[in-house]
C-alpha cells in the first residue's frame, strides 16, 4: 500500500529523501525486495533474534509474539514484516495507522485472518484512539468487543479471534502509547546500515537489474547512501542512467562519483538539504546549541521534517549533536565543512 506522505509529497524532487518517492518506485522497490531471512542484508541482531523466535514458534505450533518493527524510513520494516510472514508459513494482510478510521474497520480486518495470520499495520503511530481501545482486548486474549447497532438498542458483543501475530512498524517509537508498546512482546530496532551491507545491497539489486558495476561503483554508491537501502536502490538507478547516457553503461567508482555529484549529493551523502541545515547551525547560530525551530524557520523547513528525515543520519553520523539546550555542530561538522571551529 502506497502512503502519501506531506513530506514527500512537497518534495518529490529530493533524490535522497528517504521516503518514497512514487507508485513507480514502489513497483521498481518492490522487485528487489528480499524475499527471505538470509536473503535480508545487515540487521544481523534484528535478523539473529527474529529468526530465533520465529523459529520457536513454530516448534511450538504457536503464533508469533506480537513484534513492533521501528526505525528510520527505508530501512526495510515493510520488507521485513513480508519476511516474518513468509517464514512462518502465514498470510500476510497489511494497512496503515491513518487508513483505519473507525473501528469497524479493525474488526473487519481482524475477523478474517486465519489462525497465526500477520496483521501488519504500517505507521502504527497514527492509529485513532478508537481503533486503538479495540486493538488492546484482541492483542491480549485474542477478542472483539464491539458495539452493534446505536442509542438504546445497542449491545456490545465478544466475538473470539483466531491467534495471530501484530507487526506494528514505526519511524516514531516513542510516539506510540506506553499501553499499545507494552502488548509486544517483540521489539526489533532498525538501525542505518553499514557501509559494507549497503555495498552487498547494490551489488544485488544491481545484479537482479543486469547492470554492469564494479566492485568500487557498489562502495561509491553504498558510501553516500545515508546508511538506507531505499536510497541506496535510488542512487543505483539514477547512476545507471548516466552511466549509459555518457559511458556505455559500465559503472565504475569514478563514473558513479561523477553522476552524484551531479545529483547534488556529497562525499558523505549529503545533499544541498542538509548542507544548508548544518550551514544554518554553522553560521547563523555560531555551531549552537540552537533550538530546532529557531534553526527551522532560519531554513524555511518545517520542525518535523528536519526531525524525522533530515536530522537522525546527521545524528549517527556524528554531524550533529544533540543535546538539551539545542542543537550543536561537532568537531567533524566544521571538518567536513573544512572550516576552524570558532574559539
Ligand atoms: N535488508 C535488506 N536487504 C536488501 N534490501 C533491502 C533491505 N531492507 C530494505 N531493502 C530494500 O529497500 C527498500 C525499502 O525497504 P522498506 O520498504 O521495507 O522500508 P521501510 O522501512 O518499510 O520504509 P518506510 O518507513 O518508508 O515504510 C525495499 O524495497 C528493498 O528493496
Ligand atoms: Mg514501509
Amino acid at each position: 500500500m502506497l502512503h502519501t506522505d506531506p513530506i514527500t509529497a512537497a518534495r518529490p524532487e529530493r533524490i535522497i529523501a528517504p521516503q518514497k518517492l512514487s507508485a513507480q518506485e514502489e513497483q521498481l522497490e518492490r522487485a528487489l525486495r528480499p524475499k527471505s531471512l538470509a536473503d535480508y542484508i545487515g540487521q544481523h541482531k534484528a535478523k539473529e533474534q527474529l529468526a530465533i523466535f520465529i523459529q520457536a514458534a513454530r516448534q511450538r505450533g504457536d503464533a508469533l509474539d506480537h513484534t513492533l518493527l521501528f526505525g528510520p524510513p527505508g530501512l526495510g520494516k515493510t520488507t521485513l514484516a513480508n519476511i516474518i510472514a513468509r517464514e512462518l508459513g502465514v498470510n500476510l494482510r497489511q494497512t496503515s495507522g491513518p487508513v483505519l478510521e473507525r473501528a469497524g474497520d479493525l474488526a473487519a480486518l481482524l475477523t478474517n485472518l486465519e489462525p497465526h495470520d500477520v496483521l501488519f499495520i504500517d505507521e502504527i503511530h497514527r492509529l485513532s484512539p478508537v481503533v486503538e481501545e479495540i486493538l488492546y482486548p484482541a492483542l491480549e486474549d485474542f477478542q472483539l468487543d464491539i458495539m452493534i447497532g446505536e442509542g438504546p438498542a445497542a449491545r456490545s458483543v465478544k466475538i473470539d479471534l483466531p491467534p495471530f501475530t501484530l507487526v506494528g512498524a514505526t519511524t516514531r517509537a516513542g510516539m506510540l502509547t506506553n499501553p499499545l508498546r507494552d502488548r509486544f512482546g517483540i521489539v526489533a530496532r532498525l538501525e542505518f546500515y553499514q557501509a559494507d551491507d549497503l555495498a552487498t545491497i547494490v551489488r544485488r539489486s544491481a545484479a537482479l537489474l543486469n547492470m554492469d558495476l564494479d566492485e568500487a561503483g557498489a562502495d561509491e554508491i553504498a558510501r553516500r547512501s545515508r546508511g538506507t537501502p531505499r536510497i541506496a536502490n535510488r542512487l543505483l538507478r539514477r547512476v545507471r542512467d548516466y552511466a549509459e547516457v555518457k559511458h556505455g553503461g559500465r559503472i565504475s567508482a569514478d563514473i558513479a562519483d561523477a553522476a552524484l555529484t551531479l545529483l547534488d549529493v556529497d562525499s558523505a551523502g549529503l545533499d544541498m538539504m542538509d548542507r544548508k541545515f548544518l550551514d544554518a547551525v554553522l553560521h547563523k547560530f555560531g555551531g549552537g546549541p540552537v533550538g530546532l525551530d529557531n534553526v527551522a524557520a532560519a531554513i524555511g523547513e518545517s520542525s518535523d521534517t528536519i526531525e524525522d528525515v533530515i536530522e537522525p543520519y546527521l545524528i549517527q553520523q556524528g554531524l550533529l549533536q544533540r543535546t538539551p539546550r539545542g542543537r550543536m555542530a561537532t568537531e567533524r561538522t566544521y571538518h567536513h565543512f573544512g572550516i576552524q571551529p570558532s574559539a
